[in-house]
C-alpha cells in the first residue's frame, strides 16, 4: 500500500507519527468474519462519555486490521462452547474522533454525562490518567474495546438515564454484559484490571477475557478492563483518519 504521510507531529515524548486518510485494503467489517460477535459502538450513539455522536462515525460499524480479526476469531472460538460471545464497544477509531475527544475535554463546563462515567474523577485529568489517549491504539486499527456476553443475548436500549458506572451491576445502566466491575468507559481506579475491591465473579471474568485475549496475542491497557491492542499490529506508527462505515469483503 502506498503510504500518503499527511500529516506529521509529535504524539508526545518525542514520538513521531503519521495520519493516514485513505483507508488499507486489509480493513476487515468484523461483523462479516465472527457473525455472532455483537456491536454495541457507543461513540456512534449518545450513550458515551460525550453524550452525543462522536465525529468521524458514519455508522455503528466495527472495523479492524486483518490480523486483529484473525486473533479475534480465535478468542470468539473458545467462547461459544461456553454460550458466550464478544461485544465490540469501539474498534477502529478515526484520529478525528480522538480530536473530538480531546476539544471534549477542554470544555469543562460541559459534564453532562459525568454522572455515569467519571462520577469520581476530574474530566481534565482523565487524559494524565490514561482513560484516553490524544493519539490513541484504536486509530492504528488493531485495538478493540470489548467485553462478553451471552450469545444470542439483547443490547438493552439506552434511556437516556444515567448511573455510576462503578456501582454494583444491578444498579448501572442496564447492559447484556457480564460483569466486570465497572461498566464499559468507566472513568475510575475500578476499572483497572487489577483492581481488588469487586466481586469474586467479576475478577474471575476479567481474568477469563484477559487470558483469552492474552493468549490470541493482544496485550491489555492498565487502566481499562475492556481494552487490548494487538502486539504484533500492522501500522504501529500510522494512525488513521478515515470514516467509520462497513466495508464489503
Ligand atoms: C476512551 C477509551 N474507550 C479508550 O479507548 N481509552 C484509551 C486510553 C484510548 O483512548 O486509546
Ligand atoms: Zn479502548
Amino acid at each position: 500500500m502506498m503510504m500518503c504521510m499527511l500529516a506529521s507531529a509529535s504524539a508526545g515524548a518525542g514520538q513521531d507519527f503519521k495520519v493516514e486518510r485513505r483507508r488499507p485494503d486489509n480493513f476487515v467489517d468484523v461483523a462479516r468474519a465472527i457473525p455472532k460477535m455483537q456491536f454495541d459502538i457507543r461513540y456512534y450513539s449518545a450513550h458515551n462519555f460525550v453524550g452525543r455522536r462522536v465525529h468521524g462515525y458514519e455508522q455503528a460499524a466495527c472495523l479492524l486490521t486483518g490480523p486483529a480479526v484473525a486473533a479475534l476469531k480465535k478468542v470468539e472460538d473458545q467462547l461459544l462452547p461456553m454460550g458466550l460471545t464478544l461485544k465490540a464497544y469501539d474498534c477502529y477509531r478515526p484520529q478525528s474522533a480522538v480530536d473530538d475527544f480531546v476539544s471534549w475535554a477542554a470544555d469543562t463546563q460541559d459534564n453532562r454525562m459525568q454522572a455515569e462515567f467519571y462520577p469520581s474523577v476530574r474530566k481534565d485529568r482523565l487524559f494524565e490518567q490514561g482513560y484516553i489517549a490524544a493519539h490513541s491504539g484504536h486509530s492504528r486499527g488493531s485495538t478493540i474495546d470489548l467485553t462478553l456476553v451471552p450469545v444470542n443475548s439483547v443490547i438493552p436500549g439506552f434511556d437516556g438515564r444515567l448511573a455510576d458506572c462503578a456501582a454494583p451491576q444491578e444498579k448501572r445502566v442496564p447492559d447484556n454484559s457480564l460483569d466486570f466491575g465497572t461498566g464499559f468507559d468507566c472513568f475510575s481506579p475500578a476499572s483497572h484490571p487489577d483492581y481488588q475491591a469487586i466481586s469474586a465473579q467479576a475478577k474471575a471474568n476479567r481474568r477469563l477475557l484477559q487470558s483469552l485475549m492474552g493468549s490470541a496475542g493482544f496485550v491489555p491497557l492498565e487502566t481499562e478492563w475492556w481494552h487490548f491492542t494487538l502486539k504484533n499490529e500492522p501500522y504501529p506508527d500510522t494512525y488513521f483518519d478515515f470514516p467509520v462505515r462497513p466495508v464489503s469483503p
